[in-house]
């Protein structure tokens, strides 16, 4: 199949609309996946003040990203083309029970009161970002692609971190394997697949549509991650 006329006419080889719009927003994948908190956690300069800041954000932000992610997999059910697309969101909401768990024993951990953590401005903007991918209006072409992205920052933030020559202090190590592990690459690629073949076939202004929604994003992700290096609001 690899090479093979099929595959090639089929779009399965070359470049997917996902990567085109990576490489042409490069800047700002950047800015989201290279923040300097991402960059301060690697060579181990980070104020743990502002990993515990972005611990209990964080867990906020996750509490309403389940309800999101639900949405994207009702989408999937009603107007997927790929039966497929319902077990890897399914997947995805799976983990997310292990993952508040995770939260909470963290937070313990760094002796955080998670009941007294309350959203700060980017991430209240950022969850209401979410709500609004919910409306019924919104593509399901759309919703993917907007997951993929959400999904990919922390994927390739996390990787990052992990990497050979990389000072992670040992204490971080465990919130960067969460995302920065080999199973949720494979996750995220599985998503950005699925996002591809529906971009692929869609209609002009649904790709303005989530290409623009893509945007919002990562602009989201790198007020998220300034919120969480900045000093708690007075
Ligand atoms: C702000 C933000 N973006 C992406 C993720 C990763 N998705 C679910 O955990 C996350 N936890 N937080």
């Amino acid at each position: 199949m690899e090479g093979s006329v099929k595959e090639v006419i089929g779009g399965g080889i070359g470049i997917g609309m996902t990567e085109k719009w990576v490489k042409k927003h490069h800047l700002l994948y950047t800015g989201a996946t290279r923040h300097p908190l991402i960059l301060s956690i690697r060579d181990g300069s980070v104020d743990l003040s502002a990993f515990k800041r972005w611990l209990g954000q964080d867990y906020i932000f996750v509490r309403n990203f389940v309800p999101f992610l639900s949405s994207v997999l009702i989408n999937a059910c009603k107007d997927s083309d790929d039966q497929s697309d319902m077990e890897v969101i399914l997947s995805g909401l799976a983990s997310l029970d292990d993952e508040v768990a995770w939260f909470k024993n963290e937070a313990k951990k760094w002796d955080i009161d998670l009941s007294k953590v309350t959203p700060q401005k980017a991430n209240q903007n950022y969850c209401g970002f979410l709500e609004s991918l919910m409306l019924p209006e919104v593509e399901y072409t759309v919703a993917i692609t907007a997951l993929w992205a959400i999904e990919a920052v922390y994927q390739d933030s996390f990787a990052y971190c992990l990497e050979d020559n990389s000072k992670t202090p040992q204490e971080l190590k465990e919130a960067c394997q969460r995302w920065g592990n080999e199973s949720f690459g494979g996750y995220c690629q599985k998503l950005k697949k699925i996002a591809d073949r529906r971009l692929e076939k869609a209609p002009e202004s649904v790709l303005i549509e989530a290409e623009m929604t893509l945007l919002r994003v990562l602009e989201h992700e790198v007020e998220f991650w300034n919120m969480c290096n900045a000093e708690d609001p007075k």
